[in-house]
């Protein structure tokens, strides 16, 4: 049986009409709601992505800052720069693309970004709450395959869930948010040896390694649920995820395309996590710290 596929495109679609109108409320109390991008440097690929960005905020009636800074920008700069950001009351999130030239900091500027504003949720506060299950801002791309799992309407908790990549921006965190919904979650890395062997236990595979083809049909159980997050681009100038999707579709029970899939949804809970900051800044008085902060309830279905 060919699995069925999770759409990321269309969820996308289906939960920005929710923002239209969630921004319409936010500008009638005298709020727009306000995104600011940095990018450094002319990487082609951080250009698309920002671009989808920018536009998705377009779509949406956020308003967008993009900071397009030159590649040898000094680190001192973007302190700065994010510095005027965060206290700017009309900028609700900043995000700094990844990633960044190798002479600036990543960890310094990541954290120089107000954890009230860190809609990436990069910054240690962020990532420290995964670890006990209350972050303000889930990071996008492990928020967005929440949502996509979500939508086949499986219980994580119990599952076996094999997570293939351990990057800070994916793996990491996606294992840490799997785990607080009770799954049994393993990670794998560049030096897991007999990578197959822990894969064909997946009920639940998520693939984030950005290899292509690394997943073929011989290493997935018959049924499974497969997430591909892995986006390269093949000299052909064709884009592909990380698994061999026409043979592993004859396998699992529900897969994610590659375009269409994770991507759209990662630009998608940036937006998500912008509005919630944007929302928060309505009430009469926010704390300067961060212990009143609802954790976030977005369901997909
Ligand atoms: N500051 C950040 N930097 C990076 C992140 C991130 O979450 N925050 N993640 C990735 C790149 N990324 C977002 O920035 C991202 C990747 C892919 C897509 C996307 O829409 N992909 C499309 C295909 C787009 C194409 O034509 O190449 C798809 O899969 O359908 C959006 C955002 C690293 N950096």
């Amino acid at each position: 049986m060919t699995a069925q596929i999770i759409d990321g495109k269309a969820l996308s679609k289906q939960l920005r009409v929710g923002f239209r109108e969630r921004v319409g409320r936010l500008v009638e109390q005298g709020v727009r709601p306000g995104l600011a991008v940095i990018l450094v440097g002319d990487n082609p690929a951080s250009r698309v992505y920002v671009g989808n960005k920018v536009k998705a905020c377009e779509e949406c009636g956020v308003r967008s800052l993009h900071v397009a800074l030159p590649a040898d920008t000094p680190e001192a700069e973007m302190l700065a720069r994010i510095a005027q950001l965060n206290a700017d009351p009309t900028v609700h999130g900043i995000l700094i693309q990844l990633p960044l030239p190798g002479h600036i900091d990543v960890r310094r500027v990541l954290e120089a970004i107000s954890v009230h504003k860190d809609v990436d949720g990069f910054h240690l506060y962020n990532v420290g709450g995964l670890v006990v299950g209350n972050t303000i801002f889930p990071p996008c791309t492990p928020y967005g395959v929440q949502l996509l799992l979500d939508t086949t309407g499986t219980e994580v908790a119990g599952k076996n869930v094999v997570v293939v990549g351990a990057s800070n921006i994916v793996g990491k965190p996606m294992a840490l948010m799997l785990l607080q919904r009770e799954a049994t979650v393993t990670i794998c890395h560049a030096k897991t040896r007999d990578l197959a062997q822990h894969t064909i236990l997946a009920d639940i595979l998520i693939v984030a390694a950005g290899k292509p083809g690394l997943i073929v049909p011989q290493m997935v159980k018959q049924g499974a649920i497969v997430i591909d997050v892995g986006i390269n681009r093949l000299p052909d100038n064709r884009i592909v995820g990380d698994v061999d999707f026409d043979g592993v579709k004859e396998k699992a029970s529900w897969i994610t395309p590659v375009p269409g899939g994770v991507g759209p949804m990662t630009v998608t809970m940036l937006i998500e996590n912008t509005l919630r900051s944007a929302e928060r800044s309505l009430q009469a008085s926010p704390a300067d710290d961060y212990q009143d902060w609802e954790a976030p309830v977005l369901k997909a279905v």
